[in-house]
């Protein structure tokens, strides 16, 4: 029974199995449970897709592969980091681990305020924060009405809320 096999898939690998990158694929393509790779760790997300802010879709789609860079490139916040421990099920085996893990989770309390920034790998000066902060308070207005934005509504309203109209 399929949902047997899930629970029973879930049991056997909460105490931190080892995978390989090939195995999570594989389980991913011979079963209906939806697992990823962020940061050298396997989650099974498979309960969480009709919970996930933004959407079961983002989630299939890496279904099986390593989803890190597209995690980092959204900046999920600090509760949804811990969220995810609720879902692993696992970690890479040493071999197949990817170094730079964990150095683009990036400090979201702003508490080591440095002059100037990283985002995605990308290093900023001063200047050109300031000159890219720009860009994009442009591009979040003219998103606006735009129904394709990949900014969702949330996070668009938070922004704005945080800008004087000039
Ligand atoms: C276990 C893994 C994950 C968890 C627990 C998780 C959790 C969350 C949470 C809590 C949010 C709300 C915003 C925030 O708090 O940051 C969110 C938003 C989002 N997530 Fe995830 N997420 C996961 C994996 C992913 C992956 C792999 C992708 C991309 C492939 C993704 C794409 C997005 C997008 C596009 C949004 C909407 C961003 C926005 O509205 O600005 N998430 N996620």
């Amino acid at each position: 029974m399929a949902t047997k096999d899930l629970k029973d898939d879930t049991a056997a690998t909460s105490a931190g199995k080892l995978f390989t990158r090939a195995e999570v694929e594989k389980h991913s393509e011979t079963s209906k449970d939806t697992w990823i790779i962020i940061h050298n760790n396997v989650y099974n997300v498979t309960s969480f897709l009709n919970e996930h802010p933004g959407g079961e879709e983002v989630l299939l789609e890496q279904h099986g592969q390593d989803a890190t860079e597209a995690f980092e490139d959204i900046g999920h916040s600090t509760d949804a980091r811990q969220m995810m421990e609720s879902y692993k099920i696992g970690e890479l085996v040493e071999a197949e681990r990817m170094e730079d893990s964990g150095k683009r989770i990036r400090d979201w309390s702003n508490k080591n305020e440095d002059s100037s920034r990283s985002y995605a790998n990308i290093h900023l000066t001063p200047n050109a924060e300031n000159e890219f902060n720009k860009v994009a308070i442009v591009a979040l207005k003219l998103s606006a009405d735009d129904q394709t934005s990949c900014v969702s509504p949330a996070r668009r309203s938070r922004v704005m809320s945080m800008i004087s109209e000039g």
